[in-house]
């Protein structure tokens, strides 16, 4: 099966294959061909190039893209899209002054979602989940990470990345899993977390392992969360396992997560609203790549990673949804990268770049994911008649995606 776009207004994100992130002041560049035509085999990209070399060509199907942009899917490498319920009382609590904090502290937050996911089976997880993940395909996320978290109980991780496998099978998009089982200390094991982390290392990760659960090990290293003891006890065990640590770090408090992320090889640390010139300094010395949630500072009103800093510091970034019931309700990565350049001051090229190829380097895919590539996969948004793809963040408010194609069909 071939598909044919022709008459592509501009082509974006043309990348070698063996760029695997971009970093720094390369960010600002987004290579682009006018005028193009992009032809898929199956579901890879096969060959692309200006409209005038598109001749002997013979497609099975063929898409006129006049006046339309190409770009490759979102990939999105931060989520927590399989959840219960939701969260919608919390958000009235802080509208009426509550801070995220002090929901947390009285029971709610994190354990509030737990709770209820102890109490939905696995196949309204599963479903409520799914709706979600059909959704987020349709307004352009073509590779996404999800994380556990929400169980804190062995049986209800397991069930969570149980679910999280079910996805991977059914829905069309490439999932990466990770283990979040240090989210949050349950309840009753309020005043003896080591013996928490004990459960996790002892029971969770043999368990996980046997069944083949998850990619990476995840850790909310924050205060009245994990320490940096436990942040390093727990991503240990998890490298013991296989499993490359992508951890939560910085979103309230900086206190030397960040180095202790790199010395421990991580692929990726994520939040980073606050921020050293150590942790800098740390990240430049790493292969570990910073992961901002704009859509998490503006649902909390809380400060936005310092994008520049961490771009004039020559480092790459990648963005991500952090789509959770809690902080970030949102898995739209369109308004992901708008608010990434209205408030975090990225040029429409650094956004697209981080939310593309460096969202695929923060889930280990860039190789086949994240840039207009011969033998990547044809996973591809197409965009309405647009004047510029600077009009996709500048018009924040409307979807611009025409048409979505995951593995070289066209999403319905
Ligand atoms: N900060 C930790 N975890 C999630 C939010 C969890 C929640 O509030 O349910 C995040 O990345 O924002
Ligand atoms: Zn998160």
């Amino acid at each position: 099966m071939t598909l044919l776009i022709t008459n592509i207004k501009e082509l974006l994100q043309i990348r070698e294959r063996t760029e695997l992130k971009v970093s720094g002041a390369d960010m600002k560049e987004l290579p682009a061909i006018k005028n193009a035509f992009l032809l898929i085999e199956n579901d890879v990209i096969m060959k692309f190039g200006e409209m005038n070399h598109c001749t002997n060509i013979d497609a099975d199907k063929v898409i006129d893209a006049s006046g339309k942009i190409v770009l490759p899917s979102w990939c999105d490498s931060h989520s927590h899209i399989v959840y219960a319920g939701n969260r919608e009382q919390e958000f009235v609590d802080r509208i009426n002054g509550l801070t995220y904090e002090e929901i947390a502290n009285r029971g709610g937050g994190i354990l509030n979602s737990a709770e209820e996911l102890q109490n939905t089976d696995e196949d309204s997880l599963y479903e409520q989940s799914l709706k979600r993940v059909k959704n987020i395909i349709k307004l352009g996320t073509g590779a996404l990470e999800i994380k556990s978290g929400y169980g804190l109980t062995v049986d209800a991780e397991l069930k969570m990345l149980r679910v999280i496998k079910r996805i991977r099978e059914n829905a069309p998009i490439k999932i990466k899993a990770t283990f979040l089982g240090a989210h949050a200390i349950p309840k009753i094991f309020k005043s003896d977390a080591d013996a928490y982390i004990n459960l996790i290392i002892n029971d969770m990760l043999p368990l996980i392992h046997k069944e083949n659960l998850a990619d990476f090990i995840d850790v909310f290293c924050e205060k009245g969360y994990f320490s940096l003891e436990h942040t390093n006890r727990i991503l240990k065990a998890g490298l013991e396992y296989g499993l490359t640590p992508k951890i939560h770090v910085n979103q309230f408090n900086a206190f030397g997560g960040v180095p202790l992320a790199v010395k421990n090889n991580a692929l990726s640390v994520d939040h980073l609203e606050e921020l050293t010139e150590e942790d800098i300094n740390a990240l430049k010395a790493s292969n570990t790549i910073p992961v901002a949630l704009p859509s998490c500072s503006y649902f909390l009103s809380i400060p936005y990673t310092p994008a520049r800093k961490l771009i004039n510091a020559g480092l790459a970034l990648a963005l991500a949804s952090d789509y959770n019931p809690g902080s970030t309700p949102s898995g739209n990565m369109n308004f992901v990268v708008s608010t990434a350049c209205i408030k975090m001051k990225m040029t429409p090229e650094e956004a697209i770049n981080a939310a593309t190829i460096n969202g695929a380097y923060a889930m280990g895919i860039s190789e086949d994911y994240g840039s207009i590539t011969t033998g990547k996969k044809a996973n591809i948004i197409i965009t309405k008649d647009i004047p510029s793809y600077n009009y996709l963040p500048y018009a924040f408010g409307d979807n611009h995606i025409d048409q979505v194609i995951i593995n070289g069909k066209v999403v319905e």
